[in-house]
């Protein structure tokens, strides 16, 4: 049986470069709900262009964590440290206006649910021009230039630009999301379950759209997943999660190919014999 690190490098991982300067420093990150525990005892840091996948089974722990150091939920107690370029923010300590402005023009968050990351009654135009002029951009044919340009990178027809969310197919306001999302240029992205309210054929196409723009925007990204699979396909590295714990963290093939804790085993076993 591993024994859990405190502190894990995600590092090297399917060819990237390491770099030296953390980009996230997370560190004894505890989250409670009153009695309840979310997460505990959790430390990693990641460096720049790595994916991290957290993994496990439903309740234990990986959309605290995710809410923890994406500065949706408040800590209980611990640490989570950004490298922003205007140097770090404590994403639970730092004045929340830097830590806003942060959030607003270095991250970006797809969530599992459209309804929840997306406006359904705006355009897609809309939808993805707002985050550019949250950040400052006015030019009207400017926005709605990129708007498009990003519709068909995420292979969404440009012409779709005027309708709603509430029209388009489940994959297709997923990748609006992403889109709306990518457009301001973030270094590090959240993603909570993605694509598993999608079928299997359109999560292959969104999942490979998300694996290219990583690839190409040498992004960082923290995707959580019940599904190995998705884990197998964009994580560099991975947080086995039960418990609110992480009982074994590592490289993905490592993980997936070789698990040494019993509760990974299980997990792992449980995929294949589907
Ligand atoms: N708002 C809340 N109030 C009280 N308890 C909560 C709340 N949110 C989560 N929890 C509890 O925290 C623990 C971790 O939940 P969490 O949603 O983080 O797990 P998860 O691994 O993301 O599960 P799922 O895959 O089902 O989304 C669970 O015991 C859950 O019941």
């Amino acid at each position: 049986m591993s024994v859990p690190t405190p502190i894990i490098a995600v590092g090297a991982g399917k060819g990237d470069t390491m770099a030296t300067d953390a980009l996230l420093t997370v560190t004894n990150l505890c989250k409670t709900y009153g009695p309840q525990l979310g997460c505990e005892g959790i430390s990693f840091t990641m460096h720049p262009g790595e994916v991290l996948g957290i993994v496990g089974e439903s309740g234990s722990g990986k959309s605290t964590l995710l809410g923890c150091v994406s500065g949706q939920l408040p800590a209980t107690s611990g640490e989570v440290v950004y490298r922003a370029a205007c140097g770090e923010v404590d994403m639970n300590r730092s004045p929340e206006q830097l830590v806003r402005r942060v959030i607003r023009t270095e991250m970006g968050i797809v969530h599992q649910n459209p309804r929840d990351g997306l406006r359904m009654h705006v355009s897609a135009g809309g939808n993805i021009g707002e985050r550019l002029m949250a950040n400052g951009e006015r030019h009207y044919g400017g926005i709605r230039r990129k708007a498009m340009d990003w519709l068909e990178r995420v292979e969404i027809d440009a012409d779709r630009v005027d309708d709603t969310p509430a029209h388009f197919s489940g994959g297709m306001q997923q990748r609006l999301q992403i889109a709306r999302n990518l457009i301001t240029n973030p270094r590090l992205i959240f993603m909570d379950e993605p694509t598993s309210g999608l079928d299997v054929s359109v999560q292959a196409r969104v999942l490979d759209i998300m694996r290219n723009l990583v690839t190409q925007l040498s992004l960082s990204m923290v995707i959580v997943t019940h599904d190995l699979a998705v884990a197998r396909l964009l994580a560099h590295r991975l947080l086995v999660m039960r418990a609110g714990r992480v009982v074994e963290e590592g490289l993905t093939d490592q993980i997936l190919d070789d698990p040494q804790h019993p509760y990974t085993q299980l997990l792992v076993s449980s995929i294949l014999s589907h």
